[in-house]
């Protein structure tokens, strides 16, 4: 079951940077933000919390990142919408079912946790990412 929006996610080409407009932004301080490297995207990533969602900034690591060939497409913004669920596999089963392409297999994301994406091409030009529990739990 999907219970709730985990993340909304940002592309950008400086992270330190764009932690500082949205702690401006959100008047938040350091406290409200977790910094953590995610090599198999090979992407750095701030945390934001806000309420009982995040946004996710998401800077490439290298020119092999996703994040790189976006941003060079399309310059900074709206990347994707992260949600929540108790199971991954059985998300990713159901929406198979319904035609829809997940994007590989499901992987582990920040914190460990399970991941996967569906194409955008399936989901009205929305990249979207199902997000579940660490792989050990
Ligand atoms: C921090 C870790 C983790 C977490 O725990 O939260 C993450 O969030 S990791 C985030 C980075 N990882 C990913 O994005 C993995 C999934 N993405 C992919 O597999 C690819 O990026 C992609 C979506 C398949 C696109 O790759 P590719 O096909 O090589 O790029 P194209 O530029 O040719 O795109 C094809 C097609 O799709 C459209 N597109 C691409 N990205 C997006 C997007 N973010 N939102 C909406 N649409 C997108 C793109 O415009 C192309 O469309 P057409 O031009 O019409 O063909
Ligand atoms: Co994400």
């Amino acid at each position: 079951m999907i219970s709730k929006i985990d993340h909304i996610a940002i592309a950008v080409s400086n992270l330190d940077e764009a932690v500082r407009t949205y702690m401006n932004v959100l008047g938040c301080g350091a406290d409200a933000i977790r910094i953590e490297e995610v090599p198999s995207e090979q992407v750095r990533v701030a945390f934001i919390q806000v309420g009982e969602t995040k946004i996710e900034l998401l800077e490439p690591m290298s020119p092999e990142s996703p994040i790189s060939k976006f941003l060079e497409k399309n310059g900074e913004g709206m990347h994707h919408i992260a949600f929540s669920t108790d199971s991954v596999a059985r998300e990713q089963e159901r929406v198979t079912a319904l035609g829809m392409r997940p994007l590989g297999e499901i992987r582990r994301g920040a914190g460990g946790k399970e991941i996967l994406f569906l194409h955008p091409k399936d989901t009205g030009r929305v990249l979207m990412e199902l997000t579940g529990k660490k792989k050990e739990e």
